[in-house]
């Protein structure tokens, strides 16, 4: 496994050593000793989640106002363009996000801190999502900040209206948005 660093530092794309033969390939996707080693935390992932997605569908940019989680994210079938905005007020980068291509062929991982929102398009025919978190799902805690404020600027490298669920398509602006310290 080896780190990509992001225009925000504390995001950090993991590209993981994948060891192919006649059978097909092997690769760690998961060590808990290198992960702290590549983005410098400590942190204890208590929650596996797995979602697939139709082209053009487009879930986030989500966050926990309280038990915020960190997400390590990744795609095993298909392909996403995958988004973290900085929600720290005191952050140096609050406001900024990175996106990054993430797809079953490049094996890509994002390292999304507590403290971002974040969300992904699916730019495939079909994608599945898999992740990690830090914290547990807290339905009271949810908020959404909207795809596609203009103050944040995220770049989705789509030229269609995004499918949305019912709860995205009422995201809040940076503005009005509940935000970390
Ligand atoms: C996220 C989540 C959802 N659910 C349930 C609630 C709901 O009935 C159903 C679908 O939930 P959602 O529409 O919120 O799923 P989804 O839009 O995929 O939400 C996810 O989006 C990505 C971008 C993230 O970053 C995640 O943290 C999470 O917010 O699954 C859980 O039981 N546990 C969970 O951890």
């Amino acid at each position: 496994m080896q780190a990509i660093k992001t225009a925000i530092p504390d995001v950090v794309i993991l590209e993981p050593k994948v060891f192919g033969d006649e059978r097909g390939f092997f690769y760690e996707s998961f060590n808990a000793q290198r992960f702290a080693e590549l983005t410098g935390c400590q942190v204890d992932f208590v929650q596996d989640n797995h979602s697939k997605s139709a082209h053009g569908v487009l879930r986030g940019l989500h966050y926990q106002i309280e038990q915020a989680q960190g997400k390590l994210v990744r795609v095993v079938a298909g392909e996403v363009y995958d988004v973290a905005v900085d929600l720290r007020r005191s952050s140096p980068t609050f406001g900024k996000w990175v996106g990054v291509h993430l797809s079953a062929d490049n094996k890509r991982q994002l390292w999304v801190p507590a403290g971002f929102a974040h969300g992904f398009v699916v730019l495939s025919d079909s994608a599945e999502f898999l992740y990690k978190t830090t914290d547990y799902y807290a339905p009271a805690h949810e908020r959404c900040l909207m795809w596609n404020d203009p103050a944040v600027g995220v770049q989705w490298p789509i030229d269609f209206a995004p499918q949305l669920s019912a709860k995205d398509q009422v995201g809040r602006s940076l503005a009005e948005a509940d935000l970390y310290a």
